[in-house]
């Protein structure tokens, strides 16, 4: 399916910002589609080569031979298969079959993801979590010796007890309160960790006993060391602007005109919110809105689901984009052909050289434009995580129904010795992925508690420490039917203190010695989540297309180091107005 691109502005259903300045980078693009002249005589990069063949590459390939169908795209991967981090496992079991996901599982508001599913034609592979659904629900924090469950509403006077007596959330009781007379942080600091500024606005047991928890589950990482301006940038813009993020959240609904007072009469606090967003994330939601038809019947099940996966698993996604690029004719994915070097060729940098293969037989090109997802150590450090799966033929060995529940930093090492970051209750989380009953959990250990170690425990060691893990917590003793260990070395970048600063220099480097013919896209610029970086990658494609490949200080990162202030703007327009808005 061919999109359309260019909707009339006034059909659009942002078009009052098309009045407003834009940023540099985006002022540029527009400026250059209408009045740029060629810096080549191609138009098209005859050459184009993806340096890695995750799901950042393959992605990238798609939606950038749909771009340039005359283009001859060669994807390099070092490993024997592409795919990257996404990686489902079929194993047989007594009666059947249960799915192992080793990676990533779930998607959520991944608009661009299932947009992307519904031009692979595999929307009826898709198995959804209702919002309703206790999974969805459900979500737990085991403290100091327990699991608690976390308030989704307002907690009843016993739920509110019983949180109470846990001590859990003790410190945002009397911190969150206190948040808007606390005194604005310096203009000096430009940075800061989620600990400390958690710490300073509200509480320190708010920080390592739930946030902590929080972080853990999407980063494996530790809130003292994590940068709070680039994972809290909501919080960190209204300090930055009103003095305080509650007090600012609450001034920023009054200037909206929609007062917080009149959101909560309406109940209509979810859709109504302003926030203060990036213009480039405004625009790119407003080109999700011009490109987009998502089709009713999909978007209705989006609406109505937290999560969604595939039943053949996340993996199903990489095959299907797999086969698609192959039906293009015009890619080529070189697996086991890691990429040694990428250098500017010669004094102009108009392409780049890309030297490929073993250090005893390499290869060397020339590319007219190379898109990289390779990993720049001097950005972020990464931490390695081990999965272990499990399943017992026996259903419901646990009591809880739900996603899982998270460790936080604060408990103590005599609690979790084995530096598990977190259990998901497979079964109750995600459906239609087995053939048979029983209690599917996966064990998720590592992260930051294994920062700096030479050695990891090997295969019989890890299953040992979740099987610990699950007895101590969940007092499970039974031997798992089946279980899978997997080792994803240094899987998740962390975007520690002074990220952005990093990824300037970066940006600024990458301009001048490239001068726009090395594009950067992936889980160390644009977000850990697979959604994010699919749509760094549709992004990214949509900056290269018409004649945008030629501009010459392009790099992928403008999203991220452009420093045009935050804007005020409904919820709503930074979604998909189809799933957000009905
Ligand atoms: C392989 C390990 C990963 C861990 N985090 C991520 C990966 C790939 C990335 C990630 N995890 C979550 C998000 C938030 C947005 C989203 O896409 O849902 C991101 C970017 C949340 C999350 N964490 C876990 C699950 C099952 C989910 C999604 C579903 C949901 O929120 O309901 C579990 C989990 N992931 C990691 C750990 C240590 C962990 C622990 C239970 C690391």
């Amino acid at each position: 399916m061919r999109l359309t691109r260019h909707v009339s502005l006034r059909e659009s259903p942002l078009r009052h910002y098309a009045t407003r300045p834009l940023p540099p980078a985006l002022a540029s693009r527009r400026i250059r589609s209408r009045y740029s002249h060629s810096i080549t005589s191609s138009a098209y990069p005859e050459r184009i080569a993806v340096l890695g063949g995750g799901v950042a590459g393959l992605s990238s390939a798609y939606f950038v031979s749909r771009e340039f169908p005359q283009s001859k795209i060669t994807v390099f991967e070092a490993g024997k298969d592409a795919g990257g981090w996404l990686k489902s496992k079929k194993v047989a079991v007594p009666g059947g079959e249960v799915l192992f996901e080793q990676g990533p599982r779930t998607l959520r508001n991944a608009t661009v993801t299932a947009h992307l599913c519904q031009e692979l034609g595999i929307v009826d592979d898709i198995t959804y979590t209702r919002r309703d659904a206790p999974a969805a629900q459900n979500r737990y924090i085991y403290y100091p010796d327990r699991l608690n469950q976390l308030p989704t509403k307002i907690p009843s006077p016993s739920e509110f007890l019983a949180l109470w007596r846990s001590g859990i959330l003790r410190g945002a009781i009397i911190g969150i309160p206190r948040e808007p007379f606390v005194r604005k942080r310096e203009d000096a600091i430009t940075d800061e960790t989620i600990g400390s500024f958690l710490t300073r606005r509200v509480h320190r047991r708010l920080a390592d006993n739930v946030v902590s928890a929080v972080f853990h589950g999407i980063y494996a990482g530790d809130i003292w060391r994590l940068s709070a301006k680039t994972l809290l940038p909501q919080a960190w813009h209204l300090e930055g602007r009103y003095g305080s993020a509650l007090g600012g959240f609450y001034t920023l609904q009054k200037e909206s005109g929609r007062p917080l007072e009149q959101q909560l009469d309406e109940k209509t606090m979810s859709v109504d919110q302003h926030v203060l967003a990036h213009p480039m994330a405004i625009e790119s939601a407003q080109a999700m809105n011009d490109e987009f038809d998502i089709e009713e019947d999909f978007v209705s099940k989006m609406q109505n689901a937290s999560t969604f996966t595939f039943k053949n698993g996340l993996q199903h996604l990489i095959t299907s984009l797999q086969k698609a690029v192959a039906k293009r004719g015009n890619v080529e994915i070189k697996v086991n052909c890691p990429v040694q070097s990428h250098a500017p060729v010669g004094n102009n940098g108009r392409g780049v050289v890309v030297t490929t293969g073993h250090p005893d037989s390499t290869t060397t090109q020339t590319f007219d434009l190379a898109i990289s997802t390779l990993r720049n150590p001097a950005l972020t450090p990464y931490v390695t995580v081990q999965t272990v799966n499990l399943y017992y033929s026996t259903p419901n060995l646990h009591p809880y129904q739900g996603f899982g529940y998270l460790i936080p930093q604060s408990v103590p090492f005599e609690q979790n010795p084995e530096r598990a970051l977190g259990v998901i209750f497979d079964s109750s989380a995600t459906s239609g992925q087995d053939s048979v009953d029983g209690t599917k959990l996966t064990v998720m250990l590592g992260g930051h508690w294994w920062d700096g170690w030479a050695n990891y425990p090997d295969e019989e060691e890890a299953l040992d420490m979740a099987k610990s893990v699950l007895a101590r917590h969940l007092n499970i003793s039974a031997e798992p039917t089946a279980s899978h260990v997997h080792l994803s070395r240094d899987c998740i970048p962390q975007y520690t203190l002074g990220y952005q600063d990093r990824l300037t220099s970066y940006h600024e480097q990458i301009s001048q010695d490239f001068k726009g013919r090395l594009r950067l896209v992936g889980n160390q610029v644009n977000g850990v989540g697979v959604n994010d970086v699919i749509q760094g990658s549709w992004n990214l494609a949509r900056d290269l297309s018409d004649d945008g490949w030629k501009d010459g200080g392009g790099t992928g990162l403008e999203r991220g180091t452009d420093t045009s202030p935050w804007e005020m703007v409904g919820i709503t327009q930074l979604e998909y107005a189809k799933i957000v808005g009905s």
